[in-house]
């Protein structure tokens, strides 16, 4: 339970409706309790009349008549409790998941991009809701069957004693063996029922892959081959299914037989009793049948609360676990910093943590407000790096970077991610519609201003012509955009930001370059006054730069202007006389 100590907080938050709930519990056990002496004083009842010499029928037919409407008015009473009952604890319960997913989530966006790399995808997902699922099976069912089993019990085997101890023995011996082999059962179902989960996972993802990718599967004529892929699984499925389904079986008749023994017992040594005289009347042995009963089910309740507070606490750990990491990158400042948009790198290496590979090593340069970098260099160079260290996304190793003289780490984050509008290389478009993806970078704009940022971005004319124009919804629901229309979309979306600082990261690598032409000719005049880097592969992009870096293996292996660079023998040289004859061709 150490690890579950973390949600008492929400009980605390609870309390009141905690307490409630507790309450109408003990209140719906109380009028359950009416019932069974009442049955045993009808009997009694009838077998007086029966042993009578004269017998009064209007006698026992009104004592009878008030007899079964106590019994219906406790028993409606009783079922009244126990809806209200689970209207609340169960409801807690939900509050409680609900306050806990909030956490977890507003949690994942504080934490770095390191722990992103480190966990997979669907660790996350699954910890936010199966495991604190698994949570609120304790918070809400596990504690209201155990206040219920507590209640029935302090209620009910006192009142068993009172009436016979011979019969209350017998009859509880078998209960605590019921306890533990539901206990049992609920550990190997759990077992067998996780394996079923992964293996629907896994059979989900099969048949998403299988119905993205029918395009290839159809093109290379494989659909045999799937299909036998798919009976494989399915035939694995079935066998796991089975399996779970053969443990499940047990659970009921289990429960049925060991009524069925307490109950045998209690007629048997009830009926010994009622024969020797030690008991008044047989209606005690139909009292304590339904004792039985009762307390059956919070019997074997124990054994399955007992391995849903084991579930609970492991789950609880794994998502403890990612509570209790810390976000690498951290805001220290909380007083605003605003940001004009002078960018310097001194001597900066860079480490990524989980690959070792030194991305940056001893890099410098100087780009003032309003300048225009282009860095070019091979695949796998360092260009990439450079943004996300400018927009902090990790830490430098060594050296320093500046923004505005002023060390990165001294800026409030927020204020210096509001200055930045960044286009990555791999345009990430929500599935929602075009409008609202541009809107990302600016939430209240305007129709107009929207409209302005995709024709400055050369996609007005795409745009429009959808059927929905803004409105068409992108992704899995909707359209699928070209790659050249999701980075100018993507490029829309930085230019409506209207930032101090633009990080271009190989943006217009699947435009062509007429449109490249265009789009370049519109930054220029957005970015005038902006600090701008442009990471590409084309020349094109680059010319017009104020300053143009060579990358190689993370170091500055040429810098200058282009007329500069174009008349030094080096990489930039070579790539401007391919890239000259491709054009000529
Ligand atoms: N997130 C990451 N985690 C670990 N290593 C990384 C990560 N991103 C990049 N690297 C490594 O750092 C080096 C520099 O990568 P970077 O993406 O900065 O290069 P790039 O010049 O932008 O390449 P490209 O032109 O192909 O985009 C590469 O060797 C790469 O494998």
């Amino acid at each position: 339970m150490k690890e579950l100590k973390y949600i008492n907080k929400y009980f605390k938050k609870y309390k009141a409706k905690l307490l409630i709930g507790i309450i109408i519990t003990i209140i719906a056990r109380i009028f359950s309790l009416v019932m069974p002496p009442y049955i045993s004083k009808s009997i009694a009842t009838v077998e007086q009349f029966l042993k009578a010499e004269n017998p009064d029928k209007d006698a026992l037919q009104s004592t009878l008549l008030t007899y079964i409407l106590i019994i219906i008015g406790s028993a409606l009473l009783s079922a009244f409790f126990t809806f209200l009952m689970r209207q609340t604890i169960i409801n807690i319960s939900r509050y409680i998941e609900y306050d806990l997913k909030n956490e977890i989530f507003r949690h994942y966006e504080n934490l770095s991009l390191n722990f992103y790399k480190k966990n997979r995808t669907g660790d996350l997902m699954n910890r936010i809701s199966e495991d604190v699922n698994q949570v609120r099976m304790y918070a809400g069912p596990a504690v209201m069957y155990s206040i219920q089993t507590f209640t029935l019990f302090v209620c009910v085997v006192p009142i068993m004693f009172y009436k016979s101890p011979t019969m209350a023995f017998y009859c509880l011996v078998p209960l605590p063996f019921l306890s533990f082999l539901i206990y049992r059962i609920s550990k190997i179902i759990h077992k067998k029922s996780t394996v079923v989960q992964q293996y629907l996972s896994t059979l989900s993802t099969f048949s998403q892959e299988t119905f993205s990718g029918i395009f290839v599967i159809k093109a290379y004529g494989i659909e045999p081959r799937i299909n036998r892929e798919s009976e494989i699984l399915a035939e694995d499925g079935r066998q796991k299914s089975m399996d779970l389904a053969r443990v499940e079986a047990w659970f009921m008749p289990l429960m049925t037989l060991l009524i069925g023994i307490s109950s045998t017992i209690a007629i048997y040594i009830g009926g010994k009793q009622y024969i020797d005289g030690e008991i008044a009347t047989v209606g005690i042995i139909a009292e304590f049948i339904i004792y039985i009963a009762m307390l059956t089910w919070p019997v074997a309740i124990v054994g399955w609360v007992t391995s849903t507070v084991q579930r609970a606490e492991a789950s609880q750990k794994r998502i403890n676990e990612f509570l209790n990491t810390e976000p690498q990158i951290r805001n220290t400042v909380s007083a605003h910093t605003p940001v004009r948009g002078k960018v310097e790198f001194r001597n900066v290496t860079f480490t990524y943590e989980d690959t070792n590979i030194t991305a940056l090593k001893n890099l410098s340069f100087t780009l003032n407000h309003g300048e225009t970098l282009a860095i070019i260099g091979k695949t796998g160079s360092g260009k990439s790096t450079i943004l996300d260290l400018i927009g902090r996304l990790y830490d430098v190793t060594e050296g320093e970077i500046r923004i505005d003289d002023t060390p990165l780490e001294q800026l409030n984050l927020y204020d210096l991610r509001k200055a930045i509008g960044a286009v990555p290389q791999e345009a990430f478009l929500f599935s929602d519609s075009i409008k609202n993806n541009i809107k990302f970078g600016k939430s209240d704009a305007t129709d107009q201003e929207i409209i302005e940022a995709a024709k400055r971005a050369e996609v007005h004319k795409n745009i429009v012509k959808f059927t929905k124009k803004y409105d068409t919804v992108l992704g899995e629901r909707g359209i699928t955009l070209s790659g050249g229309q999701k980075q100018r979309v993507s490029i829309a979306r930085a230019l409506i930001k209207d930032p101090e600082i633009y990080l271009f990261d190989d943006c217009l690598s699947a435009v062509d370059t007429e449109t490249e032409e265009k789009i370049l000719k519109n930054l220029h005049k957005a970015s005038r006054q902006k600090t701008t880097i442009i990471v590409s592969h084309r020349i094109s992009s680059a010319r017009n730069a104020d300053k143009i870096i060579i990358l190689e293996n993370g170091t500055v292996a040429q810098q200058g202007t282009h007329n500069q660079l174009i008349n030094t023998e080096g990489h930039y040289k070579d790539l401007y006389l391919s890239q000259l004859s491709e054009k000529e061709m």
